[in-house]
């Protein structure tokens, strides 16, 4: 007997990736799947998808099929049928951008709409993103909290550009939809580690400085 019949096969995931055009859905897909990001910007027009398989503890495989929604499609006719039978929404903002996040129960609203009547509501996640901008931050963070918690969602912050706690973000959200509690050491497991040098300068005068720099590189863990 094989190695690939020994397996089960992977749980099949449909994740859904909303929000406003520019907010960094696409971003946050390529981030994930391909460890890659891009500063031009190319709208999606219709939608993109994007495969990537994980484990989750307990050896449950999963593949997750992601479905990057340009952000024109809000008021369009396919949106009803992108967000059908998923299992996992994101709701994506720009920290830096308010209308991002306002916009947000517009798009809220047709995810409510295509679940009514069904038995199983997908898990819903709102995300804020390009945290890396927090210095232009216009979404403070109680308004994020009390649309999470009105609406029993999970609440993550991100950011596509620096790739900080975007694995941990997917990772979280399939370990939920599969019924699987997430330890802290597993929480913390996920976490991107960042690659930072750090300068030690010594107290000498700062024309001596030149001649005596050192650098060492240390691992440091940005959370
Ligand atoms: N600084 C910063 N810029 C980001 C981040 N994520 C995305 N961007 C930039 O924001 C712009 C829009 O990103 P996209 O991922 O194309 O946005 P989108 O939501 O897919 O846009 P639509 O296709 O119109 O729906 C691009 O220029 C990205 O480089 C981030 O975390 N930080």
């Amino acid at each position: 007997m094989s190695d690939s019949e020994d397996e089960s096969p992977d749980r099949q995931l449909k994740i859904v990736i909303m929000g406003d055009g520019a907010s960094g859905k696409t971003s946050l897909a390529t981030r994930y799947s391909q460890e890659q990001f891009g500063r031009q910007y190319k709208q999606t027009v219709g939608l993109d998808f994007f495969l990537k398989r994980l484990i989750l503890p307990g050896n449950v495989h999963v593949t997750l099929q992601v479905w990057d929604i340009g952000g024109q499609t809000l008021g369009g006719k396919m949106l009803d049928k992108y967000i059908y039978g998923a299992h996992g929404i994101l709701l994506v903002y720009d920290i830096s951008n308010y209308n991002s996040f306002e916009n947000l129960e517009d798009w809220y609203a047709i995810v409510k709409k295509v679940f009514t009547d069904q038995e199983k509501l997908p898990h819903v996640a709102l995300v804020a993103n390009k945290m890396d901008l927090e210095h232009m931050k216009t979404v403070k963070h109680e308004k994020h909290l009390k649309f999470v918690q009105e609406n029993g969602m999970s609440s993550h912050f991100v950011s596509a550009k620096t790739g900080d706690s975007i694995n941990l973000c997917f990772q979280r959200i399939a370990a939920e939809i599969c019924g699987i509690k997430l330890t802290k050491p597993e929480l913390e497991q996920t976490t991107r580690v960042v690659k930072a040098d750090i300068v030690q300068y010594s107290n000498t005068e700062p024309s001596s400085r030149a001649s005596q720099t050192q650098t060492r590189s240390s691992m440091c863990n940005l959370q």
